[in-house]
């Protein structure tokens, strides 16, 4: 398979490895200040967006109006996400954003949605998320953070909104984010009450769970059409 690599930064590198050790073949990489060309788009059968914030809608946008199935792990820029989905539709594209491509933060997910069911029930817990990432990372709360906050607000009818950093009001959750030498991330789920926790962390060792999972939906993507979610593909 020929792959468009934008953003070749920790993740982009780590991808490239990968997917030569897989067979696939680089048709281009894209990185900040090099022109993303329509030229380019006809060399590729799928393209793997890891970049910035600021940079990941036009990126995207960029690769549906070229007609290049596109996966993006770029977090921290979903207020936008209703306009890809509206340009994924008038192109006919392919597009699935993860917060997480890891099968295991994706299974740590299941376990957060069936924790949160579970609590529902318990007046006397209240939940807070952490989060540990190294100190280049740009945004705060990580995606993943976002992901299993959305999970628990919607098995937890205590709370309503996730909140970054100390919360006093009870239908917030709140989201302890860290910034921590090379910490590539993990994320801590807390139930406290007044005599004791349940805690759940899910703990990457490395990049080499996220970097397996994109070049492995890349893999399935253009087989595919529309918006797709990673489940989607996992089927867990
Ligand atoms: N979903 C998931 O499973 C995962 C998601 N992520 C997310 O992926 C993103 C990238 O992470 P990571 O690789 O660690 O970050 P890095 O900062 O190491 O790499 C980002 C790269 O993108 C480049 N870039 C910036 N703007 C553009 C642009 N407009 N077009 C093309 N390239 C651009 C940067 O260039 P320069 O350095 O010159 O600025 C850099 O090379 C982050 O949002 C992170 O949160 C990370 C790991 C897993
Ligand atoms: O920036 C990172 O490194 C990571 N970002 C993703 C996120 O924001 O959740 C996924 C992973 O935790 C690593």
């Amino acid at each position: 398979m020929r792959i468009l690599l934008i953003g070749h930064g920790k993740m982009g590198k780590a991808i490239e490895q990968y997917a030569i050790q897989r067979d696939h073949t680089i048709a281009a990489t894209v990185d900040l200040n090099d022109p993303l060309m329509p030229t380019i788009a006809e060399q590729a059968d799928v393209a793997i967006e890891f970049t910035h914030p600021d940079a990941a809608f036009e990126n995207i946008k960029f690769c549906l109006e070229n007609k290049i199935p596109v996966l993006s792990g770029t977090t921290g820029w979903l207020d936008k996400m209703p306009e890809i989905e509206k340009i994924c539709k008038e192109n006919d594209g392919t597009f699935l954003y993860a917060s997480n491509f890891s099968l295991g933060v994706n299974l740590f997910f299941k376990l957060n949605e069936q924790l949160a069911a579970l609590m529902n029930r318990q007046e006397k817990y209240k939940p807070a998320i952490t989060e540990v990432h190294h100190t280049e990372k740009k945004d705060a709360p990580s995606g993943t953070a976002i992901t299993l906050a959305e999970g628990i607000i919607e098995g937890f009818d205590k709370v309503t909104e996730w909140k970054l950093g100390k919360s006093e009001k009870e239908n917030e959750l709140p989201i302890f984010a860290e910034r921590i030498g090379e910490v590539p991330g993990t994320h801590k789920i807390t139930y406290k009450s007044d005599v004791d926790m349940i805690s759940i962390e899910h703990e990457a060792f490395s990049r080499d769970g996220f970097v397996e999972g994109a070049v492995l939906v890349a893999e399935w993507l253009p087989q595919q059409k529309g918006i797709k979610k990673i489940d989607d593909f996992l089927k867990l």
